[in-house]
């Protein structure tokens, strides 16, 4: 469908496709917040809340169909990985379409894309899915929600991350709460596993670790001490969380991240991953996530 056609048909008060790097972008505002959503992986890449911009983007992020966004949030999956497929699927690499915005009062505004197998997908990923994923804007935060649906006549797994890029003043400002005593599996150390003995877990080397079985409720919070900003993040159905930051060598290695962008970032992921979902034909799935940022600006949370 070409631009003029998705903002005839998708363009409303609160909701706006446009053309953004070349790629095609939707809008969502309230009067207190905003965000973007390029179709190109029905990826999140920017949501601001009182004039503060939540996300971190790279300045060396591609912006091509097929290839993913260094920033935002990648969409991850069917795989998270290392597994069968290529690590973090195919998802964020596709194009999403519209199927609905909507609003569920209090002044949120909504919108929904659908993926669907196609050629592409089953070339890398042998099997018939529908997935459903809806951003849904709040004045002052930001819920998702993701749910799959196996089409096939065989049963499949899948893992799923919401593998979200936030900012940050400095990593080394920055600390993570709600983590203690949960097991990780360290990437950076075989995939051992470890227990986290600290309340405040902070970062001052490479870190890739996948927290694992984090009880439903328990809330992670991530802490920017020097500008008192806190992010709390809720997960339904969904089990683990990823912590990572590629600190100096791994930042060189990567072609679309900057050698020193990595103070300003930390990534914290909720998702299904050491775990796999068993789908049987025509079962569902939803998973949910919740972003709540507060500052010494929005004191209401
Ligand atoms: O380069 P990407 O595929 O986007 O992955 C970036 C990072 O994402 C996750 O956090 C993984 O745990 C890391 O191992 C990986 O390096």
């Amino acid at each position: 469908m070409s631009l003029e056609q998705l903002q005839k048909e998708w363009n409303r008060d609160g909701v706006t496709v446009c053309e953004d790097k070349n790629l095609i972008q939707v809008r969502l505002e309230t009067p207190t917040s905003s965000c973007s959503i390029y179709l190109n992986g029905a990826h999140v890449s920017s949501f601001i809340v009182n004039g503060v911009q939540q996300f971190f983007l790279s300045e060396k992020s591609a912006y091509e169909p097929k290839k993913a966004i260094r920033g935002g949030i990648p969409l991850i999956y069917p795989q998270f990985g290392p597994g069968n497929i290529q690590t973090h699927g195919f998802a964020r690499n596709m194009q999403w379409s519209i199927k609905s915005t909507f609003s569920e009062g209090n002044g949120t505004i909504g919108i929904k894309f659908e993926l669907k197998d196609d050629d592409y997908s089953r070339n890398i990923w042998p099997n018939s899915f529908r997935a459903l994923y809806s951003v849904i804007l709040h004045p002052a935060h930001l819920e998702l929600r993701f749910s799959n649906k196996n089409t096939d006549i065989k049963p499949w797994n899948y893992q799923l991350a919401f593998h979200t890029y936030y900012s940050i003043s400095n990593i080394q400002n920055v600390h993570v709460e709600g983590l203690s005593q949960y097991e990780f599996i360290d990437k950076m150390k075989k995939a051992q596993k470890f227990t986290e003995s600290r309340q405040n877990v902070t970062i001052q080397e490479e870190v890739d670790r996948v927290y694992v079985s984090i009880k439903p409720d328990t809330p992670i919070v991530l802490v920017d001490q020097s500008n008192q900003h806190k992010i709390i993040l809720k997960s339904e159905n969904l089990n683990d969380a990823v912590v990572w930051n590629p600190w100096v060598d791994k930042s060189k290695a990567m072609a679309d991240f900057g050698d020193l962008e990595y103070p300003n970032m930390i990534c914290i992921e909720a998702g299904q991953i050491e775990k796999p979902k068993l789908l049987s034909p025509g079962e569902k799935q939803c998973h949910k996530h919740f972003i709540f940022p507060s500052s010494k600006q929005s004191p209401s949370l």
